[in-house]
């Protein structure tokens, strides 16, 4: 009998630019641990982020501030012995990258070093330019984001809608086409206007992958917990939800513990 070993083609920073050139939209998704990346990887998303977010998904964190370099790493690692196909993207946390070029430099060093990873991300335009520049400089690809940034949350002190105004909008377009000028493989746009998105996605030649910011863009991207509807407090209105796993989840364990306390679990084909 021969063993035939399931091929898989590896998606890449290139893929994904030729994925926009071609006019196929992106997928992407978090992950933060081994078994839902092979899920996720297992039904052909293209990118998979291991987002900061694992600070609030993982950790039961407020904020994204609070995750470590040495805690994206271990979340980063798991995804990446699970992900055969989907290009692996790695959030760096806030305070890794902001201090200056070389930190930002030697956090990406690890974060590729140490987990496997493909690629990082980074919140921020210009003033971060420095810092993405380098890491670019050594052969690391960066994937910016901007609009929503959450890293930056207490200097805005809400979620609401990024560059509504003219003024938050020009810079955000500058930030977009420098990210690309700089040599970035790809831009997250978070909760921006949907004309506004589209319009920077026209003028740039690397992919837009958008969370709320509408369908215009090159590829979408949600936190895999939200549409499994595993956080169920959550509901912005960019979400869409594809399961209610909170509920069903509570349901099925809520049955383990009557099973168990009724002395029905486990039963005799059960044991041994
Ligand atoms: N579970 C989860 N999903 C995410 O998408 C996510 C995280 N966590 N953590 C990090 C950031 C934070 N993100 C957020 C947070 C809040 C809203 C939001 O729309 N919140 C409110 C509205 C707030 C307002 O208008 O003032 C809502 O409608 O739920 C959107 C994205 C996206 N990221
Ligand atoms: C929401 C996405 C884009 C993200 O940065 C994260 O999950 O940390
Ligand atoms: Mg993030």
């Amino acid at each position: 009998m021969s063993v035939v070993k399931k091929e898989y083609k590896r998606i890449t920073v290139k893929s994904l630019v030729e994925m926009k050139q071609n006019g196929e939209k992106i997928s992407m998704l978090t992950a933060y641990d081994y078994s839902m990346a092979k899920i996720v990887d297992a039904a052909n998303i293209d990118a998979i982020l291991v987002g900061d977010s694992a600070s609030n998904v993982m950790a039961g964190h407020e904020t994204t501030l609070p995750i470590t370099l040495d805690q994206m790493i271990y979340h980063a690692s798991s995804v990446v012995r699970a992900a055969k196909r989907a290009l692996v993207v790695v959030d760096i946390p806030f305070g890794s990258y902001q201090s200056d070029s070389k930190e930002a430099l030697r956090s990406a060093i690890r974060i590729m070093k140490e987990s496997g990873a493909h690629a990082v991300k980074v919140e921020g335009g210009s003033e971060i330019k420095e810092s993405v520049g380098r890491i670019l400089q050594a052969g690391i690809p960066v994937m910016g984001h901007l609009g929503l940034t959450p890293q930056s949350i207490y200097k805005f002190g809400t979620y609401t809608v990024r560059a509504k105004e003219e003024e938050e909008a020009q810079k955000l377009k500058d930030d977009a086409k420098l990210l690309e000028e700089l040599g970035c493989f790809a831009i997250v746009l978070e909760k921006i206007p949907a004309k506004l998105a589209k319009e920077v996605a026209e003028s740039v030649s690397i992919p837009i992958i958008g969370i709320g910011a509408g369908g215009h863009v090159d590829g979408q991207v949600l936190v895999v917990h939200d549409m499994l509807g595993m956080t169920h407090e959550f509901h912005p209105r960019f979400l869409r939800r594809y399961l209610n796993l909170y509920d069903e989840m509570s349901n099925a364990i809520s049955q383990y513990v009557a099973d168990v306390k009724s002395k029905d679990f486990p039963n005799d084909e059960e044991s041994y």
